[in-house]
């Protein structure tokens, strides 16, 4: 970590012992609402407000190109990366459907994207017009992929500044599925081949190809597993760094965060390794049909909230997921409890 990044606080127990306290107090058998009364718990911890708010949200979507798209490890072309940035801007693209339907603050960021296309209201914070094919030469330089860390701390700083009072943090790039798992395969020690998936329909012999072209690539990156900068540089892509970035700087003003799927997970997980006081603040989206994210879901103890076949990234399962944290939020402030309501409480008897 950079000397001069800002600290994440530490949770706030008192203030989670004394929600945990109250919600057995609402009209409604102790513990009965599950997993929604832990959520109500974890936004207390995390804002160290009794009654947490969590709109509105803010949207971050990264959008970056990868060198090794040239190795034919994507269904698509590279140019789809920003054509699907223009679609974005023109709000026609699954997270803007999912944004507007949550009410959320969306700012999508071109941090990499190899060409430009108009795009009113994207906001450009271009680090280099993509990175370099990873399976030739590393990624990114040090200095590369800590700019676009940067960029992602602006853009938490940017929702925050805004008002928003919860972060789903979601990314486009093609072939950034190659660049994920190579990453998780450094990081966490586990075979390429256990890892890898189709990402945007990859099948057959071309998914042979993508295995063999991550799995050279990462013997001849020699990432160190131990340092996650070096993983990010090295194998990793400018979008990935940005949503490390804006992980940290959420956390850091006690913004709860929304992960999103296998991308956005392989970031936080990178996040973590880089200042693991930032896993609390997490709160995971779904779980992707990318078969890496079982593992790196596992690497982070984590259980999503939904399962739901996704394999879309740009945040759109996070924010499908956003309305439970609003209902647990809302659970707290408008639920009587057993005496405002003169509903008796058999703990009483
Ligand atoms: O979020 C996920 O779990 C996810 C799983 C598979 C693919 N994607 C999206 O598909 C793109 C990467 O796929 P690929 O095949 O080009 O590596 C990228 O834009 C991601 O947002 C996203
Ligand atoms: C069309 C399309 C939309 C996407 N959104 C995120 N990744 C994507 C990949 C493709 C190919």
């Amino acid at each position: 970590m950079n000397d001069s990044s800002p600290l994440i606080p530490e949770l706030d127990t008192a203030c989670a012992t004394r929600v945990g306290r109250y919600l057995d107090t609402l009209t409604k058998p102790p513990g009965s609402l599950g997993r929604l009364e832990s959520l109500a718990v974890t936004l207390a911890a995390v804002t160290g407000e009794d009654f947490p708010r969590v709109s509105p949200p803010g949207v971050v979507v990264f959008a970056a190109d990868h060198g090794v798209a040239e190795e034919g490890v994507s269904a698509f072309p590279q140019a789809v990366t920003a054509q699907m940035v223009a679609n974005f801007a023109a709000g026609g693209a699954a997270i803007n459907v999912f944004a507007r339907r949550i009410d959320a603050r969306l700012e999508v960021v071109d941090v990499g994207v190899a060409s430009d296309l108009p795009a009113p209201g994207v906001v450009h914070d271009k680090v280099r017009p993509g990175t370099r094919n990873l399976a030739r030469e590393d990624a990114m330089t040090q200095q590369e992929a800590q700019a676009a860390i940067a960029v992602g701390r602006r853009a938490a700083e940017r929702a925050i500044k805004a008002g928003c009072r919860c972060l789903i943090v979601g990314e486009m790039g093609i072939a950034n599925t190659s660049a994920s798992t190579a990453m998780l395969a450094a990081l966490i020690d586990v075979p390429v081949a256990e890892l890898v998936g189709p990402g945007t329909g990859v099948t057959g012999d071309a998914l042979a190809q993508k295995l063999a072209v991550i799995e050279a690539a990462l013997i001849a990156r020699e990432a160190d597993p131990d340092d996650p900068m070096d993983v990010l540089a090295r194998l990793g892509g400018l979008e990935i760094a940005a949503m490390v970035g804006a992980y940290l700087g959420a956390a850091a003003k006690r913004l709860p965060i929304l992960v999103d799927g296998f991308i956005a997970t392989v970031a936080a997980l990178t996040a973590c390794r880089i200042d693991p006081s930032l896993r609390p603040y997490l709160i995971f989206g779904h779980r992707s049909q990318e078969p890496g994210h079982d593992r790196v879901l596992a690497a982070l103890d984590a259980d999503p909230l939904l399962d739901f076949s996704l394999r879309l990234g740009e945040g759109s399962g996070a924010a499908l997921a956003f309305p439970l944290l609003e209902a647990a939020a809302a659970m707290l402030a408008e639920m009587a409890t057993f005496a405002a309501a003169g509903v008796d409480n058999h703990e009483a008897h």
